[in-house]
């Protein structure tokens, strides 16, 4: 469970630029379940995100996962939490364009001291279940964006962590690339992954795996 109590997010506090960007966020999501977080450019979908990815620090608030909260973890400590138990899928694909699609996912795993059998088995495992296996040795430079979004798949999930970040992962997808997008997800959740997507699109609505939806309008959940 991810228990989320009155988490607040200010930036540039104290100063003329100060922006209260999350405001008094309650909120549960429960394991192994898939929530989508909804709301215009600008509401504060990618800061609550980076938050629950301890990219970044909330301002006031906790965040308990299990028995953690993860919301004051110190650099060091929220490093290890996001190598073992976080996967994150961006719209950019964040990827290493002159690596190959295997190298760009045993990245992932280089902090958490596996053998390289273990790394090739993990690889393996994850680019097929990521449906990318084909162009492992492939320069992420030459592929397409739906396949780049394969491959990022791939290395969010090669870790095997409980939690999916996504934020805005269809943003550059076609309609067809962003369906095999959703397929992938279903594929996830049928593994007990808890799935978070920050997203407009609106191919999101009304999916039969989705658990919840959360609408967030300036900084707030509205119901
Ligand atoms: N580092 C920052 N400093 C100041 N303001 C920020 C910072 N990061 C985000 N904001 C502001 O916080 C608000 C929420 O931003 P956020 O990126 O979370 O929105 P979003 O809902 O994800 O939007 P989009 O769909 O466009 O990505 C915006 O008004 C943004 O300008």
């Amino acid at each position: 469970m991810i228990k989320i109590t009155n988490l607040n997010k200010i930036f540039n506090e104290n100063t003329k630029r100060e922006f209260h960007a999350l405001k008094n966020i309650n909120l549960e999501i429960k394991n192994s379940s898939c929530v989508i977080l909804k709301g215009i450019s600008g509401s504060g979908k990618s800061t609550l995100l980076s938050i629950i990815g301890t990219l970044s620090k909330p301002t006031s608030g906790s965040i308990q996962v299990e028995d953690e909260n993860i919301a004051k973890l110190p650099d060091l400590h929220a490093s290890n939490f996001r190598a073992k138990k976080l996967g994150f899928i961006f719209q950019s694909y964040n990827l290493f364009d002159t690596l190959s699609v295997k190298d760009n996912v045993s990245i992932a795993l280089i902090p958490l001291g596996f053998n390289q059998t273990q790394i090739d088995g993990m690889v393996l495992k994850a680019l097929e279940l990521a449906n990318i296996q084909h162009k492992k040795d492939e320069l992420v430079y030459n592929l397409s964006g739906g396949e780049k979004q394969r491959c990022a798949i791939a290395r969010a999930i090669v870790n095997n962590p409980e939690i999916i970040l996504c934020d805005e992962p269809t943003a550059n997808l076609d309609y067809d690339n962003s369906l095999i997008f959703i397929e992938s997800l279903r594929t996830l959740k049928n593994l007990n992954k808890t799935i978070i997507v920050a997203t407009h699109d609106p191919i999101f609505d009304n999916l039969d795996f989705v658990n919840k939806v959360i609408n967030i309008k300036n900084g707030e959940i509205c119901e």
